[in-house]
């Protein structure tokens, strides 16, 4: 799949500062062809990662210019599904084995029935003999492969890495860059931002692209970038690195200047080789991905690579509202075939319930094997239970105790709230945003025990927003359970007790008529509206 862009603008805005917003791409054009290998490089803060996440679609909000696919203007949803965007940090999943991390991705990825190849791209990528290893105990370069693994599973034709080799020895890179460069070779086009590379790294890729202040400075073969320096009055010392010569020399802001209009800001591109023939692919990986068409008449096999490959497609006849089956004994090329099968299936090869499920199983795996968290669980509910037993140990039935009840009853639903933050925040303490959880509960506590002692005197909008508090609803639901029901009067040692009869407590706390299932209700609203923003939320962030 040949990948172009023309003209690319990329703004950002700041949410604190309003203004016209911050241009860190520059009207950038190039092309990034099937079968090569791409570096894009440049200073800290040239905008390589903004340049990889504009193209790769990842970024798709404050951008002018033109993406194209093939020559052809490129349908967003279709190239998200035919690319894959491998981050710098490996976001691999906790507690699984590499193996069942594969597993889970094919059955993500791949239609129910179809062959799932985790062992055929295992044993490619060396990972064979660490199947049964916890992905987290993998080492950096294993971590990287497996990252590779993972999307390997419905071979897409287009590959984005984000800096792949930051945080590896030099030995582990050039493996994972040589292993880049193999996938490039069978048919895709793989393209990842670095920094500086090692002369000896540097030359394992076909193309480089160098970004300084968002401009295109150089695009081209990576061996004819120091002629073309050379030609510009720019001499790369000899024994010097090529790489970082042309960074060292985007310190000179009229450097920037000068090679950005000799390569026309990426219109230009600069080749070495129009005199040799072309290398022929390297095709000793055999990776194919098997689509089971759903009445299993046809199945689709692509094997990824620069050979022909045949494959087998379901049309839908608009006229009669039906599907055929198509024998469509092609000789495409393999990224064309890719994308004709996109076309063809049009949604995800799985369901969202499939998806659910699938997502479900994992969790309650992770959550079984996490045995830190279950163990704080554990001892934490024990001895939380040992402790409110002994501090309320005799009076459940004594009426002179009312007080006493409430804080047992406020004090346990804000145990059950607190410690199912506190274990991601206690297992997890280094992840972004665990203590938003519980700061974000504080209101809600103010509002949960507000007003006991004047409930009948709270203003009707107050208690509307009390009702938001879903710890007040916990707290009104234990009340109405412990005291409602048809509860007997309790035993009083005194005089007189007020509150031994449960009616009168009731109606003091102006509960009386609320029902548990009410306040039940009410928190599964809550959950339901909570989750909902958050979906909304998620979307909104993939969708600019
Ligand atoms: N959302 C944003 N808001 C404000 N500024 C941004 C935003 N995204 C990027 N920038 C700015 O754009 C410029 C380019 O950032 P980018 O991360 O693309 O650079 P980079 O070349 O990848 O840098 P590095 O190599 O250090 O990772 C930087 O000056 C950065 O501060």
């Amino acid at each position: 799949m040949d990948l172009e862009f023309r003209n690319l603008t990329y703004t950002v805005h700041s949410r604190i500062a309003r203004g016209p917003g911050k241009q860190v791409i520059k009207g950038v054009s190039g092309r990034f062809m099937a079968g090569q290998l791409i570096a894009i490089m440049g200073p800290s803060g040239a905008g390589k990662s903004s340049l990889l996440n504009v193209i790769s679609g990842y970024k798709s909000g404050g951008i002018t210019g033109e993406l194209l696919v093939d020559g052809q203007t490129r349908d967003e949803q279709q190239f998200k599904r035919s690319s894959c965007y491998i981050t710098q940090e490996d976001l691999l999943q906790p507690l699984l084995t590499v193996r069942e991390a594969m597993d889970v991705a094919a059955k993500f990825k791949l239609p129910k029935g179809a062959k799932i190849p985790s062992e055929e791209i295992l044993q490619e990528l060396g990972l064979l003999e660490h199947q049964n290893t916890k992905t987290d105990l993998l080492s950096g370069g294993q971590k990287k492969r497996l990252a590779i693994a993972l999307e390997l599973v419905n071979n897409p034709p287009v590959f984005f890495l984000d800096e792949p080799t930051s945080g590896l020895d030099n030995v582990t890179t050039v493996q994972c860059i040589k292993l880049l460069k193999q996938l490039a070779r069978q048919g895709r086009t793989v393209v990842c931002t670095i920094h500086q590379p090692p002369a000896s790294l540097f030359e394992l890729f076909d193309q480089a692209y160098i970004l300084a202040d968002g401009r295109c400075i150089y695009q081209g073969d990576t061996d004819a970038m120091v002629p073309h320096l050379q030609s510009v009055g720019l001499a790369c010392p000899r024994h010097h690195n090529p790489a970082d010569f042309i960074i060292e020399v985007t310190e000179n802001s009229q450097n920037i200047t000068m090679l950005c209009d000799e390569i026309l800001n990426g219109k230009m591109y600069k080749s070495a080789k129009f005199d040799t023939v072309p290398s022929e692919p390297i095709n000793n990986m055999h990776l194919k991905v098997c689509y089971q068409i759903e009445d299993e008449s046809g199945e689709t096999e692509i094997v990824l690579s620069n050979e022909k490959c045949t494959y087998q497609v379901k049309q839908y006849n608009e006229v009669s509202n039906s599907t055929t089956s198509l024998d469509q004994m092609s000789r495409d090329d393999s990224s064309l075939a890719w994308m004709k099968i996109q076309k063809s299936t049009c949604r995800y090869p799985t369901t969202n319930f499939q998806q659910f499920s699938i997502l479900l199983v994992r969790m309650l795996v992770q959550i079984s094997r996490n045995h830190q968290a279950l163990w704080i669980q554990t001892v934490h509910h024990v001895m939380c239970g040992v402790l409110v037993g002994l501090c309320f140990f005799g009076t459940a039935n004594d009426g002179s105790q009312m007080f006493n009840h409430l804080k047992m009853c406020v004090g346990l639903v804000i145990f059950f709230a607190y410690t199912q933050i506190m274990v991601p925040v206690l297992v997890y303490p280094q992840e972004n945003g665990c203590a938003i959880g519980p700061a974000a509960i504080a209101p809600f506590l103010g509002l949960a025990i507000y007003g006991f002692d004047f409930a009948h005197r709270i203003p009707l909008i107050m208690n509307i927003i009390m009702k938001t508090s879903f710890i007040r609803c916990g707290v009104v639901a234990m009340i109405l359970t412990v005291f409602g029901f048809g509860r007997k009067n309790l035993d009083c040692k005194d005089t007189y007790c007020h509150f031994a009869k449960p009616d009168v407590l009731l109606r003091y706390l102006d509960i009386e008529n609320s029902s548990v299932w009410f306040e039940i209700l009410i928190m599964v609203s809550i959950m339901v509206t909570a989750r909902f923003l958050c979906y909304m939320g998620l979307r909104w962030r993939f969708t600019t």
